[in-house]
């Protein structure tokens, strides 16, 4: 089970002519326990600074962040969940299962279950054949299953993505989308992510909030009814992608 809960959250960085950067301000977010939520807005709003910020990865000036119920301050699971970046961040010197062993390896998981965990989500990503393959002999779409495998070879209930699939080309994008869609399915996860692409939220997210430009503020939560799975060449699709867009 994974949820998070954002309160009043504010951030500032400091600026180089010794000012500060008002990023966030006040923003309440709120992702339950299998959903999948999108935070949209211009560039500059705060996207990542909120999505790091979640991740543990920024420290809020202000308000808090819950986990599963659990002040992040005293929240411990941070393997449960996950985070995909918008490159996939492949080591070129490791095949695609020495990638994808790569978490489990810091965990210190044992070999042999190691060696089958990697092989699992390997095959759960569709790549089950290319195991002993570098990232170099891939395809864009492969890489991108593969840092999809690597994030959720520790079995997380939380995943969290920064634009992971902007540099895709549509075809694949939409074939990432709907592999994405399916993994959150099976292992009952709970997603929190990034875009500036308004189909892309339609298509992935029950819930879209969208940030004001900077100082980032929650300017408009936008629930997404549509069934599952959505074809982004549909009327309802594009109907809600062009009043996403008009928000925007
Ligand atoms: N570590 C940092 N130090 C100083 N300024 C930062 C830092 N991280 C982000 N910023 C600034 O904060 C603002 C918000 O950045 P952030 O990356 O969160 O926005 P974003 O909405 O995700 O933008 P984009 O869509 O362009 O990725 C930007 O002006 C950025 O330059």
């Amino acid at each position: 089970m994974a949820s998070v809960e954002a309160r009043d959250v504010s951030k500032w960085f400091p600026r180089r002519d010794g000012g500060r950067l008002h990023v966030l301000d006040g923003v309440d977010l709120s992702v339950p326990d299998r959903s999948v939520v999108a935070i949209v807005g211009q560039s500059g709003s705060g996207k990542s600074t909120l999505l790091n910020i979640v991740a543990g990865l920024v420290k809020p000036d202000r308000g808090s962040i819950s986990l599963n119920g659990v002040d992040s301050r005293k929240f411990s699971d941070w393997r449960s969940m996950t985070y995909m970046f918008q490159d996939d961040r492949l080591l070129p010197w490791r095949t695609a299962a020495q990638n994808v062993a790569f978490g489990l390896e810091a965990a210190h998981t044992p070999r042999p279950e190691r060696r089958e965990r990697v092989a699992e989500t390997l095959e759960l990503v569709g790549l089950g054949q290319f195991a002993d393959v570098y990232p170099h002999e891939l395809s864009g779409g492969m890489r991108s299953r593969v840092a999809l495998a690597r994030s959720l070879v520790t079995r997380p209930t939380l995943l969290l993505m920064d634009e992971p699939f902007s540099r895709l080309d549509p075809g694949i994008r939409t074939q990432m989308h709907a592999e994405v869609l399916r993994i959150a399915e099976l292992m009952k996860m709970t997603m929190l992510f990034v875009t500036h692409d308004a189909e892309e939220a339609v298509v992935l997210a029950n819930e879209v909030v969208l940030l004001s430009p900077r100082p980032g503020r929650v300017r408009e939560r936008r629930r997404i009814d549509l069934p599952y799975p959505r074809d982004p060449a549909s009327d309802e699709v594009g109907a809600e992608t062009r009043a996403l867009r008009r928000s925007l």
